[in-house]
């Protein structure tokens, strides 16, 4: 088998509470994953990431680990995930696993021993810290979740760190105890057929042992320079690839990268460093930050996105690293809503934004309901939401003064929740979903947006996703070309060139919903052209000189009449 299988595979992710719950209860479950194995075999895809189903309080939907090795009773049961693993190898898909190991839950048992005495073994599975000369907290990081990260113990006067919620106490990975109680679990993992892992904020693992107040003016304020790509990451990730993911050859790992750089990202991914074999980052799903702030609204500014995503392209690939190619997930909004048009438009930018991200070099992923362009939910009432962040940053969005409907606008573009509403499988009560009670309201318009209907519908998003993940497997250029953005600073169009050995591939996407022109640059016009894919029924069959209609995307496949390349000059 060759051992970077992953390069021509697509990932599809699972949010299991809001799947497919088969016993009634409102939430997702394991038997709802085997239930819709042949419906995800039938899209194409290669592997299924789960997040975490381990026992926890969710108080972070399960981001918050009380028992790495069983699972939270309402997803099923041990035998159940093995039965799931059982059928998914049976399809060919396999399964990675969610790991959070950047902190566990404050429920965790080693948690509860660490808070038991001082002079327990657990203590120093943490990391706390005496208050600082005033008496405050050590330092002045603060949570990603608001608030300082740091909480203190009363009983022992002592501090501990929590980079995300305060029920998510940091582990302390310079003690050799938690690694080799890490590696233990995840090789427990492996044995019990899982494929690979998906690695929680992973790269903020290790921190700065000076634990110093953050005045860097390049920083938010908030520590991160101190604990993003810290000082032994690179060391702990090579000794975690030795003692758990070089154990079973084709162990497929993708970490999530906070605040990530290139140059780390190719250490973490290049197969001579052995350490990912992949990883997230997020530069390209903050352009629509304004001054870098999450929690204000926003607009898509296109040179921006063209810029962050040209930058890992030519990074990685120049560096002999690799990108996971995403979207959406469960932290973030529907991207059809974001970056494209949820009303008059929405099947034909679902399918733009799909092709423009498919082309790029990497491994894509796909977010559950992504596949069918599904929306944000659009909540109106503060009551609707769940989510642990979007819960704080309502309270301290109230704290600055904002008028509950300003609050509500922002919650409305920028909520986790977004993402997490429950999938669409049919016209039924709740979608399809559950006959109980959805632990999360389903997005009003599932009539209209659903799976059952885009299964029905040739011309569905559904069958513009498959068609996409059956290009990559057929084009040798799509994963290991090269990349050239065009016309970066085109405010409508976002267009590349892919360019490998023997071939080239052009992509040209409208992001708007206005015509836009597009002429053809002049040393391709002697390429031989043949339409690979389009979002339009009618696109030209051969390249010529374009007038892109609303959110219409195409990709044209170049053979280069001379039978050589000619350099293209940035443009
Ligand atoms: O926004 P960044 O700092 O670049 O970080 C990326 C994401 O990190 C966090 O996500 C993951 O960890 C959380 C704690 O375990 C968990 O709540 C989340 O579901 C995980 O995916 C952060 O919460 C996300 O908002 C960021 O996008």
């Amino acid at each position: 088998m060759n051992n970077e299988w992953w390069k021509k595979a697509t990932i599809y992710q699972i949010y299991p509470k809001s799947f497919m719950d088969t016993n009634g209860d409102g939430i997702g479950d394991i038997n709802g994953v085997i239930e819709k194995l042949d419906y995800l075999k039938k899209l194409g895809v290669d592997v299924l990431w789960l997040t975490p189903m381990y026992q926890s309080p969710q108080n972070d939907n399960g981001y918050d680990i009380s028992d790495y090795y069983s699972l939270q009773p309402e997803y099923g049961t041990m035998e159940d995930l093995k039965h799931l693993f059982s059928e998914a190898h049976r399809r060919e898909l396999k399964i990675v696993m969610d790991i959070v190991v950047n902190h566990t839950s404050t429920e965790h048992p080693w948690f509860k021993a660490a808070l038991s005495s001082v002079d327990n073994p657990y203590r120093d599975y943490y990391i706390w810290r005496n208050p600082s000369e005033d008496g405050g907290a050590p330092n002045n990081w603060q949570s990603k979740f608001g608030g300082s990260a740091w909480e203190l113990d009363k009983k022992s006067g002592q501090y501990y760190l929590h980079l995300y919620d305060v029920s998510q106490a940091d582990l302390n990975w310079e003690n050799k105890a938690v690694r080799d109680d890490i590696y233990k679990m995840m090789n427990f993992w492996l044995d019990q057929g899982a494929d690979g892992f998906r690695l929680d904020v992973i790269n903020v693992i290790s921190k700065d042992q000076r634990f110093p107040d953050d005045h860097d003016p390049k920083s938010p304020g908030d520590g991160r320079p101190f604990y993003t790509d810290g000082p032994r990451i690179h060391e702990f990730l090579h000794e975690m690839n030795e003692r758990v993911f070089s154990r079973r050859s084709g162990t497929v790992t993708v970490g999530e990268m906070s605040s990530t750089t290139v140059d780390n990202c190719i250490r973490y991914t290049n197969p001579n460093d052995k350490e990912l074999s992949m990883v997230f980052n997020f530069h390209h799903l903050k352009v629509d930050y304004p001054n870098g702030q999450k929690w204000a609204l926003g607009k898509l500014k296109l040179a921006d996105l063209k810029k962050a995503l040209t930058e890992w392209q030519k990074g990685m690939h120049k560096g002999g690293g690799w990108n996971a190619l995403f979207w959406c997930n469960h932290d973030q909004p529907r991207i059809v809503s974001r970056f494209g048009d949820e009303g008059e438009y929405r099947i034909e930018s679902a399918k733009m934004l799909a092709t423009t991200l498919h082309m790029l070099q990497g491994t894509p992923y796909v977010y559950q309901g992504e596949e069918i362009g599904m929306t944000n939910p659009n909540f109106q009432r503060i009551d609707d939401y769940r989510d642990v962040e979007s819960l704080n940053a309502y309270r301290f969005l109230q704290n600055e003064g904002k008028s509950e409907k300003e609050i509500l606008a922002i919650l409305r573009q920028k909520s986790r929740d977004n993402g997490r509403t429950p999938m669409q499988w049919n016209t039924s009560e709740n979608g399809g979903f559950t006959t109980g009670k959805p632990w999360i309201e389903v997005a009003r318009n599932y009539q209209a947006v659903n799976a059952e209907a885009a299964l029905a519908d040739p011309n569905s998003v559904f069958y513009h996703y498959q068609k996409l993940i059956a290009l990559r497997k057929r084009f040798d250029v799509i994963v290991n070309g090269d990349f050239q953005l065009l016309l970066p600073e085109n405010t409508q169009i976002f267009t590349y060139l892919r360019s490998g050995a023997r071939d080239r591939l052009l992509v040209v996407s409208n992001f708007t919903g206005s015509a836009a022109a597009f002429s053809v640059p002049q040393k391709l016009a002697a390429a031989r052209s043949e339409l690979l894919i389009s979002n339009y029924s009618d696109s030209p069959a051969h390249l010529y000189s374009l007038n892109l209609r609303p959110y219409e995307s195409v990709v044209y496949h170049l053979e280069d009449t001379m039978k050589k390349f000619i350099n293209l000059p940035d443009m």
